[in-house]
């Protein structure tokens, strides 16, 4: 498949080189050129397949001829090697958990994907590649675990200080080997923004090879399209209206929503659930897109002032604000809500969520009200031990920590603290 920038000021390439470069050198993200769906029978009888084959199907047309079907079918089998159940609230709202990975975020499917992508464009290669990460939270410790040990890759995460869970920087602050963490001085955009400068700095690009693993990379982002997939496969012989309400930051696991729907998937509708940092729901009340700087919020991850993705959401609909406004509903919610909303998903359902999770809850519930004939999903994007402070407070009661929490509690810190660009430059060039 070959991929057009959005910008329109660069080539068309290759699924190969969208990967290695992740950014269009006109700045521009990366679009597949086409978009072919798939047959309904596929979708008839999705429950008959599993998970793999699901994963296989929906993206081989965006990585063919480059990766040839035998190893796709490694790299799909490999990098979804846990559970994505769908847990029942009530005949309205169920959530799908997205937490069961090793980071325990939904980021660690698309950060796996990716990394054996470019270890298999790599193999025969004896160039280093370095993968810059911004980070909100949960992206920098699932590609930090995704591409550990990776031979000929460098990972270096910028991550803003303060701003992100105790567990999510020791995720990604203490892996050591080919992994660095820089701690910005600043927001999670001023951590975006610098990342997609280097990627344009000659001074850089002639001497290293750069690539990103943030949604802006297709093979970061396209993957997340599974889990949509897998939520109907559990969901489409018991509610006919099946709508999902995704916890949005950077918007790309619900542009990925919308390519499952481009392929055929019915879904009937999307809620983007933001907390206060919310461009894409005053956007579909004003038709005015004006990105703020972010404001620090409980479901930190989402702490995003400028989504990446918005220009690919914008591509999927031509542009068309009417169409777009026809599939997408977003509403936002303060910290307050969001507390209240954990709360009552604990007392009434006796399911304890993370606040991101409540976000999406909170979602579902505006849309119901208009549209009591639905049936809601949340996305449950992080396990709720992730945010401990805020849900033992809220919750009033003690969580048993997983395995894969607890390995990361003990260990050490080691990150370098940079505030500009420049010293981003020095930290790569040394
Ligand atoms: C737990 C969690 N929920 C929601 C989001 C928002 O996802 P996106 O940036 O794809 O909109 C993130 C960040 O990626 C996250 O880590
Ligand atoms: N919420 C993210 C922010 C980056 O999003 P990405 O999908 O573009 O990597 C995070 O947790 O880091």
């Amino acid at each position: 498949m070959n991929y057009y920038s959005l910008n329109h000021k660069a080539p068309n390439t290759t699924f190969e080189n969208v990967v290695v470069k992740g950014l269009a050198p006109d700045k521009g993200l990366y679009f597949p050129e086409s978009i072919t769906p798939l047959p309904k029978a596929f979708f008839d009888n999705i429950d008959e397949l599993s998970n793999s084959e699901i994963a296989f199907t929906a993206i081989k047309q965006f990585v063919s001829p480059e990766i040839p079907e035998d190893v796709l079918k490694t790299i799909v089998e490999e990098t979804l090697s846990f559970d994505f159940p769908v847990v029942k609230l009530n005949d309205n709202i169920s959530t799908l958990e997205l937490f069961h990975g090793p980071t325990m975020a939904f980021k660690d499917v698309g950060a796996r994907f990716m990394a054996r992508c470019l270890g298999y464009f790599n193999k025969d290669n004896d160039n280093e590649v370095t993968v810059l990460v911004a980070t909100s939270g949960d992206t920098g410790g699932a590609v930090a675990n995704g591409f550990l040990g990776v031979k000929g890759v460098n990972v270096v995460i910028l991550y803003p200080s303060g701003k992100v869970s105790d567990i999510q920087e020791k995720q990604l602050t203490t892996l050591g080997q080919n992994i660095k963490a820089l701690e910005v001085n600043g927001t999670f955009d001023d951590c975006q923004a610098m990342v997609k400068t280097a990627f344009l700095d000659e001074s850089l690009t002639s001497k290293m090879q750069l690539t990103s693993a943030n949604s802006i990379n297709v093979a970061r982002w396209l993957p997340q399209l599974f889990y949509f997939m897998f939520a109907y496969k559990q969901l489409h012989k018991k509610y006919n209206d099946i709508v999902f309400s995704v916890p949005s930051g950077n918007f790309g696991n619900i542009c990925a929503g919308m390519m499952a729907q481009q392929l055929g998937l019915p879904i009937k509708h999307f809620v983007a659930s933001n907390n206060a940092n919310n461009v894409v729901t005053r956007y579909l009340i004003s038709q005015l897109y004006e990105p703020k700087p972010s404001v620090q919020t409980i479901s930190n991850a989402m702490d995003v002032g400028a989504p990446s993705n918005f220009i690919r959401i914008e591509e999927i609909y031509k542009n068309n604000f009417e169409a777009l406004k026809e599939n997408l509903s977003s509403y936002s919610f303060t910290d307050e809500e969001t507390k209240a909303a954990l709360l009552e998903i604990y007392k009434n359902y006796g399911y304890v969520a993370d606040p991101h999770g409540a976000v999406g809850y909170l979602g579902c519930k505006n849309y119901l009200k208009e549209n009591p004939e639905a049936h809601c999903v949340f996305l449950e994007t992080a396990h709720p031990t992730k945010f401990l402070d805020v849900v033992e407070e809220v919750i009033k009661e003690e969580q048993p920590l997983p395995e894969q929490i607890k390995s990361v509690m003990g260990k050490e810190k080691e990150a370098t603290v940079i505030s500009t660009y420049e010293d981003l430059k020095q930290f790569l060039l040394n």
